[in-house]
């Protein structure tokens, strides 16, 4: 009987799934990383919400892990690539949550504009301040959403129905949707500068990392007022304390912390200032909505071997599996190796399919392409939505099949149109199960995607790759593999290098540094 361990409080509902289920079921929560990692080797599934870390070192030591489901949306606490590379699927929850979620931010904003906190603890502490306290109207004041994905668009439907005016910057919104949901595409500077409001509904990424610095806080209306109910490190925390302390910034309202639990921070005790414990997704409906959901889809998988909402692995039927799931694999590297190579607005994605691989149903391998793609983006794509998500960002998606035959048995080539024109890569399955990158941007190469790789185009010339490898060396970085390409001897060449950890910041810049380079990525498979 699989064995499931649920580390993070969940509603009572999911234990009594998996029992229903036949899944035998602990659930031992609040434990160190260090007790889950002396207990985790005898679970096949893993059942969590926010608190727990799924890391490496965990990871490592569940020999027996074939699943995690995440009771809720966001899965940033989890090594999906340390996962992907042991084979353990993670699953979410992408909607289960959403709606709550969107009523907490709209309930700080309520807070911040009639300043509920202060004037409740004011009046309980007997002073009856009714002049210290004057608030603002929501009503046609101008809500600027920085993400407007599942969450941002409930939000702006709510706020619509309080008559706000509802802007949104989300470089993968498309302006049908904008139309549809009645709000006005804009870009970040323009946002900043006429929302009175700013909501934030993005997961965090390289991209969004600190989308509000102190940079853009500067750039901001005088008085505005922000929630961030989506994840700690969006806002700059430290310049978000200094803009409120010189009134620059009229309030600011955190559910989420860089370092949560956040049980100390310069900002508590600051006024207009309004925290809650990471609760966007704590009421009662959510609660029970993730919790069943979760362990329907882990029972599924562990009892049946179906696959739904898996951020790391396509949804498949059983006949299909064997002769697809290769192409799958190959699709989802292809596709997420152009995701984190491009950015700015994408008009079409095609898949071409060659010799063998034009045999297969097709459908799978574009719904792999899109996840793996999509997933650069968002952390809720998966196989199923992955096509809906790409016509939503008004994303063309072609497929395209030439049964003969070219350089290889059997082909997938990757292109992506944007406004700096099309790129291709493409890619093959050595042994008929092996995916290898062969092209990328026209440049020959042949690697494999796996775990974190270090992406380098520079100008060929003599001597380059030593100075790399004595950099990567001195900066303690393991090399598993080395792929080269170049277009033309003394043209550009392109460098693939397979590491053992996540490129750092720091060493980026000192591969940028380095005479000859003309871009430098870290990337994740
Ligand atoms: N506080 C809490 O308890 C909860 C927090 N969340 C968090 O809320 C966030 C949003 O969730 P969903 O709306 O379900 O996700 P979603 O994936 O549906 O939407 C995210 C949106 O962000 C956009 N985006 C991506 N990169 C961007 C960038 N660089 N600039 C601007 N927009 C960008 C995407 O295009 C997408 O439309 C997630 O981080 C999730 O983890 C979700 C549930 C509860
Ligand atoms: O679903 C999400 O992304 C959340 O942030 C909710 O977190 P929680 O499950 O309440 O710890």
């Amino acid at each position: 009987m699989p064995k499931v361990l649920i580390a993070d409080k969940m509603d009572p509902k999911a234990a009594q799934i998996f029992r229903e289920r036949g899944v035998e079921v602990d659930e031992i929560t609040g434990k160190t990383p260090e007790e889950l990692i002396a207990i985790i080797g005898e679970y096949d599934g893993l059942a969590i919400r926010s608190s727990t870390k799924v890391t490496k070192a965990i990871l490592a030591a569940a020999t027996n892990l074939k699943v995690i489901g995440r009771a809720g949306i966001g899965v940033d606490n989890v090594d999906i690539p340390a996962a992907s590379a042991q084979g353990v699927v993670v699953m979410n929850t992408p909607f289960g949550n959403s709606i709550t979620t969107a009523e907490h931010a709209i309930a700080l904003m309520f807070a911040l504009a009639r300043q509920l906190p202060e004037a409740d603890a004011s009046t309980q502490a007997g002073k009856w301040e009714k002049n210290r306290f004057m608030g603002v109207e929501l009503t046609s004041k101008t809500l600027g959403l920085i993400g407007a994905g599942n969450i941002g668009s409930i939000v702006a439907d709510r706020a619509r129905g309080l008559k706000m005016k509802v802007i949104a910057f989300d470089p993968f919104l498309s302006p049908e949707r904008a139309l549809e949901l009645g709000i006005e595409k804009v870009e970040l500077d323009d946002l900043l500068a006429r929302a009175d409001f700013i909501t934030l509904h993005t997961p965090l990424t390289d991209q969004t990392r600190n989308i509000l610095s102190a940079e853009a806080l500067a750039k901001t209306k005088k008085g505005v007022r922000i929630v961030n109910c989506a994840r700690g490190g969006l806002i700059d925390e430290a310049a978000l304390k200094a803009g409120l302390d010189s009134g620059h910034i009229g309030g600011a309202a955190l559910d989420v912390f860089v370092e949560e639990p956040a049980k100390a921070s310069p900002l508590f005790g600051t006024p207009n200032f309004v925290s809650t414990p990471h609760l966007g997704a704590s009421t009662t409906e959510a609660q029970v909505n993730v919790a069943i959901q979760v362990a329907e889809q882990m029972a599924d998988f562990l009892v049946a071997g179906g696959v739904t909402n898996a951020l790391n692995m396509p949804s498949l039927s059983a006949e299909e599996a064997p002769r697809l799931k290769p192409y799958m694999a190959l699709a989802e590297k292809l596709g997420s190796l152009v995701g984190q190579l491009t950015h700015g607005a994408i008009a079409r994605i095609s898949v071409h399919a060659e010799g063998a691989a034009a045999e297969l149903n097709q459908k799978p391998i574009v719904a792999a392409v899109l996840a793996g793609f999509l997933r650069t983006q968002t952390d809720t794509v998966n196989m199923v939505n992955a096509p809906l998500l790409a016509k939503e960002r008004g994303i063309e998606v072609r497929e395209v099949r030439t049964e003969r035959e070219g350089d290889y048995h059997t082909l997938l080539r990757v292109s992506v149109k944007t406004d700096a024109g099309e790129r291709s890569v493409a890619g093959t399955l050595f042994g008929d199960s092996a995916p290898r990158v062969v092209e990328l941007f026209g440049i020959k190469v042949e690697a494999d995607l796996a775990g974190h790789m270090l992406y380098v185009v520079n100008e060929d010339a003599p001597g380059f790759i030593g100075r790399l490898g004595t950099l990567l060396g001195t900066a303690g970085v393991n090399i598993g593999t080395f792929h080269l390409g170049r277009r033309s001897a003394g043209g550009e060449a392109v460098l693939l290098l397979s590491i053992d950890d996540a490129v750092t910041p720091e060493l980026l810049a000192q591969v940028r540094a380095l005479p000859g380079v003309k871009t430098a990525m870290g990337l994740a498979f």
